[in-house]
Order: C-alpha cells, then sequence, then structure tokens
C-alpha cells in the first residue's frame, strides 16, 4: 500500500444467498481525493457501501483504512479510527434539533464516561462546551447554522440531507464515506452539494462517494470507479470513464451517461 493510500478495498465480494451483488471488486481511495463509485440500478452500489462502512458483513476480501484491516469492523468502532459514513435521514431524531441531532451522534466519541455526565464534573463540563461549538461549526459549514434550533423535521428535504453530513462530519473524520448524497435533490440543491463536497475536502477529508447521479459524480469526483452487476467495469478520470465504451453500453437504453 502506497502512503498516499487512505481506503484500501481488495476482493470485495457480498452474497446474498445465490445472488452475488458485489464481486471481487478492488479499489482505492487516496489521501485527499473524492472518488466516486456509480453504477445503473441494482449495480451492487448501496451493497458495496455498506460492506465497506461495516453495515453488512462482506463473504469475502478485505477493507483496510490507514493500513488498519477494518474488515467487517462495526461503524462506530471505525468512526474512532476516522471514518465516517452518512446515514439515511430515517436515523435523524425527527423531535429533536438540528444541532441536539449532531450533539446526539457526538456523544458517541466523547471521552468522560458515564460517571462524569452524572456528576457533571469539571471535564464533563469542558467537553459539553466542545460538544456544542463543534455540532455548531459542523451545522454552519453545511450552512445550517441559522437553522440549528429548528426540529429535525421541520426542515426541508435538501436540509435533512445537509443534517446528514453535518453528523457525519462533526466526528471529525479523515474519510468521509457518503451514501447517494443527492438522491431526491432538485438540480439546484444538488449544486450546493457539490460546492459543499468540494469544501469539505478542502478542509482534508478524503471522501467515497457512491452516487447515482451523474452530473454530481462528474462535477465533484476526482476519479470515478462504475460497477455493473456487481463488478468494476471502468475506473479513472470522470471525462475518460463517461466516453469509455463499456460504460456507454452499460448506461445506453437505462439513463443518459451524461445527464
Ligand atoms: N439484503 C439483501 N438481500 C438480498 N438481495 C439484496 C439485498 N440487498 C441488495 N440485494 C440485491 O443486490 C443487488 C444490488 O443491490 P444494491 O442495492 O446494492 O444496488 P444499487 O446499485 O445500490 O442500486 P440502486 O441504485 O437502485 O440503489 C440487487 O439485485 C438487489 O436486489
Amino acid at each position: 500500500m502506497s502512503k498516499e493510500t487512505i481506503l484500501e478495498v481488495s476482493g470485495l465480494t457480498k452474497a446474498f444467498g445465490g445472488l452475488t451483488a458485489v464481486k471481487a471488486v478492488d479499489l482505492t481511495v487516496q489521501r485527499g481525493e473524492i472518488l466516486g463509485v456509480i453504477g445503473p440500478n441494482g449495480a451492487g452500489k448501496t451493497t458495496f457501501f455498506n460492506v465497506i462502512a461495516g453495515s453488512l458483513p462482506p463473504t469475502s476480501g478485505s477493507v483496510r483504512f490507514k493500513g488498519n484491516d477494518c474488515t467487517g469492523m462495526r461503524a462506530d468502532r471505525m468512526a474512532r479510527l476516522g471514518m465516517t459514513r452518512t446515514f439515511q435521514i430515517t436515523s435523524l431524531f425527527p423531535a429533536l434539533s438540528a444541532i441536539d441531532n449532531v450533539r446526539a451522534a457526538t456523544y458517541r466519541h466523547k471521552k468522560t464516561g458515564w460517571a462524569a455526565a452524572i456528576l457533571r464534573n469539571r471535564a464533563w463540563q469542558d467537553e459539553e462546551a466542545d460538544v456544542d461549538a463543534e455540532a455548531m461549526r459542523a451545522l454552519e459549514f453545511v450552512d445550517l447554522g441559522k437553522r440549528a434550533h429548528v426540529n429535525a423535521e421541520a426542515l426541508s428535504y435538501g436540509e435533512q440531507r445537509r443534517l446528514e453530513i453535518a453528523i457525519a462530519i462533526a466526528a471529525k473524520p479523515e474519510l468521509l464515506l457518503l451514501d447517494e448524497p443527492a438522491a431526491g435533490m432538485n438540480p439546484e440543491e444538488g449544486q450546493r452539494l457539490v460546492s459543499m463536497i468540494k469544501r469539505i475536502r478542502d478542509e482534508g477529508i478524503s471522501i467515497l462517494l457512491v452516487e447515482h447521479h451523474m452530473r454530481v459524480v462528474m462535477g465533484v469526483c476526482d476519479r470515478v470507479a462504475v460497477i455493473d452487476h456487481g463488478e468494476k467495469i471502468a475506473e479513472g478520470k470522470p471525462l475518460d470513464v463517461v466516453n469509455d465504451p463499456n460504460v456507454v453500453r452499460v448506461y445506453l437504453g437505462r439513463e443518459a451517461v451524461h445527464a
């Protein structure tokens, strides 16, 4: 593994009974890059993402993060190592404010235990102030600073999706895994998302992005890997990949490659 490599996925395979959704996929993410994984409906993107993120155990293959074998490691342990993922909106607490949603997630990474929380000692108070400041910084980063005290259920769809990202970056990851962040977004929200993802990378966070929307992938990724029927069929710079005959063939008849 080169010293620039932050994530190395080797021979990753996931079978559900007789159906192999991910077939021996190799992939690396270099530190500081935005890598996109695309593919048509049912190609295996979500399964691939969930296996890397520790939400599904692989059938075979390995996932190494910063040189550590973290194959099948639970998401909370991965977060402590520096790799966080976004969850779908369903994981938000609807009746909690945006900032309390971020705080709730941040508590998982706190150093002081429950005893300190009961005693409300100095260490606990210091950490409370840190959590508040970090949560607000994360919200401001995704342009939700002014909506911090609005309940998650009252946020617009696009705002809820940005809140998911705030929750993931509040943990201060070195690698962020984004699960179809543009799903359901209108073009304006998609454009906003693209600049936000670039800003996150400019903070020094590497990004693996699984995404269906070609426009978002083209606008933001340094490199793209294409999955079809669970196999990686192409990999390279976005413009090279969309002109790859294999990719054109896979997308033809299903959706426009440049859409
Ligand atoms: N838990 C599961 N049990 C059985 N089959 C599954 C399961 N999850 C996914 N599959 C199957 O694995 C294949 C890949 O699905 P997956 O959701 O990973 O694709 P995808 O590329 O993310 O698709 P989409 O873009 O539509 O979300 C599909 O044939 C799907 O039906």
